[in-house]
């Protein structure tokens, strides 16, 4: 785990003492947009038109971020358009790797890199920054489009419809305030209130965390009573958005980042819910947890020292969930 100073690796663990062992995550740097026709998007340049097999996207299956890209180039049928490298579960003192010796691990299809911080270099010679995935490359002008995986997700939602022929709407502009919404409570609280609880260096950065995770779902729970998905009934990528934290709760975050209050298969409603995502078509190939369990208890060594994997609850995703 480390960090790019002027394109110089550099070894070190979340700063927390300058925030009262608070867990603050970097804004993403790349902030570009692939739109229809190239033009800008909402932030960033533009020169980034859909094309078929000019855009590559950098994962790691352990990863809740980069899961979103991956369930939406699913949704989507984006697999013959954009390919797809997938980094090694371990992320150690080098940061992610491209090592073969896991399986679904791919290594770099397009450079053979080792790092995937090279790919960051090779954009910039002098990049800075964490080097995150997931990454969205152009192969065309050798640069990383986005590493921000909300916008990703959105440019996949439309911006290729054309050529895939696709154009189911995950974020339809009647219920986009609603979305939106429903996301930044989703993400402060539930997506990176895990990580907020689980990399807390002190009780009172804990306490903070997890007091509104657990609100949030309880709030999510209600939702989900008198709604079938978590903008009313139709599913959305607020539902995605929060999926990907979901699917990893009971088997890592409920454990190894101390959210231990309830499980998600504690609340019937979310539960069921989770697995009608889960057996989503196309969706279930994206949940990996062979790279999520190895990845969180292996590699956060400041949290498990050890590396001891636990034997894990044995829940089954794929029996009927009732969410008619
Ligand atoms: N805002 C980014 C966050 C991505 C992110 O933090 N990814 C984690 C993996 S779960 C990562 O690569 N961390 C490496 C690091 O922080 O050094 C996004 O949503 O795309």
């Amino acid at each position: 785990m480390g960090q790019l100073v002027d394109g110089v690796w550099k070894d070190e663990w979340y700063d927390t003492e300058a925030n009262d062992g608070e867990f603050r995550r970097d804004t993403a740097r790349h902030r570009n947009w692939v739109t229809r026709d190239g033009a800008a998007g909402q932030t960033g340049d533009g020169g980034f038109p859909a094309e078929t097999g000019r855009y590559h996207l950098y994962v790691s299956y352990a990863c809740p971020w980069a899961h979103r890209a991956l369930i939406f180039r699913a949704l989507k049928d984006l697999s013959d358009h954009v390919g797809v490298s997938v980094v090694h579960p371990d992320m150690l003192a080098e940061g992610w790797e491209f090592r073969t010796d896991f399986p679904g691990a791919t290594g770099d299809a397009l450079f053979g890199s080792d790092y995937l911080r090279q790919i960051y270099t090779r954009a910039d010679p002098r990049a800075s920054g964490r080097v995150t995935v997931p990454v969205l490359w152009d192969k065309r002008q050798e640069r990383i489009v986005s590493n921000e995986s909300a916008d990703i997700i959105r440019m996949f939602n439309s911006a290729f419809d054309r050529l895939t022929g696709n154009d189911d709407d995950y974020c339809p502009e009647t219920l986009r305030a609603q979305i939106d919404e429903i996301n930044d409570r989703v993400y402060d609280s539930v997506n990176n209130g895990v990580y907020k609880a689980g990399f807390a260096t002190s009780q009172g950065a804990y306490d903070k965390a997890v007091a509104p995770l657990f609100d949030s779902l309880d709030w999510i729970e209600g939702l989900l009573a008198s709604h079938r998905y978590l903008a009313g009934d139709r599913i959305t990528e607020a539902d995605w958005r929060l999926f990907t934290t979901i699917c990893r709760f009971d088997a890592v975050y409920h454990t190894h980042f101390k959210c231990n209050r309830r499980r998600v298969v504690d609340y019937p409603n979310l539960w069921g819910w989770a697995r009608e995502l889960y057996q989503w078509p196309g969706v279930a190939a994206t949940v990996r947890p062979d790279h999520f369990v190895r990845h969180y208890y292996y590699s956060h060594d400041m949290v498990n020292p050890h590396r001891i994997i636990p034997i894990g609850p044995d829940a089954d995703w794929t029996a009927p969930h009732g969410r008619g």
